[in-house]
C-alpha cells in the first residue's frame, strides 16, 4: 500500500537526504562566455562557491555582475563555459539531455520575480502545485494530498481552489515555492522573488521561503536586491564582476554581520573598489606579510621606501 503523504513524511524524506560533506552546491573556477554578433561578455569568471547543505544563503551583487547567469546554471538551464558545478552530487557539465531534464523536475525547484511565470492561470493553486508532481509520475492519489500539505504549510491552507487571478501577489509567490517543492528537490533557487511586492508582502515571501528551509530541509539560495531579505539569513554572498568577492556572516538573524573577502582555492581576491581607488591601486601592489596580517601596499614611481 502507498504511503499517506503527510507533513511528517515530507519532513522524513527531507531528513533521509543522504549529507553532503562536500556541499550542496559546489562551484570551482566557473566561467560562462556569452558569444553575439562578435561581442564576448564574460558574465562568470571563474566564480568559487559552496552552499552546505541545509544553508539558507543569499546572493547579492550589482545589476549585470552575473548573478542571474550563476542561477540558470544551478536550475540546470544553462551550462557553463567552463570550471565545475555540482548540486546534490550531481555533475552540472556532464548531464545528458535526459538527465538534465530529470535534474530540472527533481533536484531543482525554481521560484521567479514576475508573479505571472511561476504558476498557470487556468488552474487553480493545489492544482499548480500537483502538476509538477504528476510529470514526476507521482501517484494520482498522492498527489492532492501532498499538495494540501505544502500549501498549509506555507500557510494557503484555506486559498487551495483559488486561482492565481483570485490571490494576492504575495500569496501567488507563495503558492510558486509550494511548487517549486513538489517534487521534494534538494535545492530551492529564488530570482528576486519578493522584487515586485511591497515590503510587508516581500516579508512573507521570505518567511514562506524560511519555513520551507526549516521545515522540509531544503537547501534555498535567493537572489536579492532586496536589502532586508539580505539581513536576515545567515550568510549573504555578494558577487562583482562574474565572481563571489565577500560574504557577510551573521550569527544572529537581523543584526550587523562581519564581512569577509573570498579567497579562492588559487589564493585570489579582489580588493573592493573604494579600496583600490582610496589608494590609487592599479596593476601592481606590493605585498609584505606580517605575523598576523598581509600588507597591500601602492606602488609608487622612482625609489621604493620601506614601508614603515
Ligand atoms: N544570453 C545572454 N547573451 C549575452 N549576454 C548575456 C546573456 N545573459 C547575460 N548576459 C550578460 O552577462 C552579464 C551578467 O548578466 P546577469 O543577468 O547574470 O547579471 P545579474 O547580476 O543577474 O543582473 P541583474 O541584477 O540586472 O539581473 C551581463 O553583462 C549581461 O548583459
Amino acid at each position: 500500500m502507498s504511503e499517506a503523504p503527510s507533513l511528517e513524511r515530507l519532513r522524513t524524506a527531507a531528513a533521509r537526504r543522504p549529507e553532503r560533506p562536500e556541499g550542496m552546491v559546489v562551484c570551482e573556477n566557473l566561467v560562462r562566455i556569452f558569444r553575439s554578433e562578435g561581442v564576448e561578455v564574460q558574465a562568470l569568471q571563474g566564480l568559487d562557491l559552496a552552499v552546505a547543505d541545509g544553508e539558507l544563503l543569499a546572493l547579492v551583487g550589482a545589476s549585470g555582475s552575473g548573478k542571474s547567469t550563476l542561477l540558470s546554471i544551478l536550475a540546470g538551464l544553462d551550462v557553463p563555459t567552463a570550471g565545475s558545478a555540482s548540486v546534490a552530487g550531481r555533475d552540472l557539465l556532464a548531464m545528458r539531455r535526459r538527465e538534465r531534464l530529470e535534474y530540472r523536475r527533481r533536484t531543482v525547484g525554481f521560484v521567479w520575480q514576475q508573479t505571472a511565470k511561476n504558476l498557470l492561470p487556468h488552474l487553480t493553486a493545489v492544482e499548480n502545485v500537483m502538476l509538477p508532481m504528476r510529470y514526476a509520475g507521482l501517484p494520482r492519489g498522492q498527489r492532492h494530498g501532498r499538495a494540501a500539505e505544502l500549501l498549509g504549510l506555507l500557510g494557503l491552507g484555506g486559498k487551495l481552489g483559488r486561482r492565481p487571478g483570485e490571490l494576492s501577489g504575495g500569496e501567488q509567490q507563495r503558492v510558486a515555492i509550494a511548487v517549486a517543492n513538489a517534487n521534494e528537490p534538494a535545492l530551492l533557487l529564488a530570482d528576486e522573488p519578493t522584487g515586485e511586492l511591497d515590503s510587508a508582502t516581500g516579508e512573507e515571501v521570505f518567511g514562506a521561503l524560511r519555513s520551507a528551509n526549516a521545515e522540509l530541509g531544503v537547501t534555498v539560495v535567493i537572489v536579492t536586491h532586496d536589502a532586508a531579505v539580505a539581513e536576515q539569513v545567515s550568510r549573504t554572498v555578494r558577487i562583482r564582476n562574474g565572481r563571489t568577492s565577500t560574504e557577510v556572516l551573521r550569527h544572529e538573524e537581523g543584526r550587523p554581520g562581519v564581512e569577509y573577502a573570498v579567497l579562492d582555492r588559487a589564493g585570489r581576491l579582489q580588493l573592493p573598489a573604494e579600496f583600490t581607488a582610496a589608494l590609487r591601486l592599479s596593476r601592481r601592489v606590493r605585498l609584505e606579510l606580517e605575523q598576523d596580517h598581509i600588507g597591500v601596499w601602492p606602488v609608487v614611481d622612482g625609489p621604493q621606501e620601506e614601508p614603515r
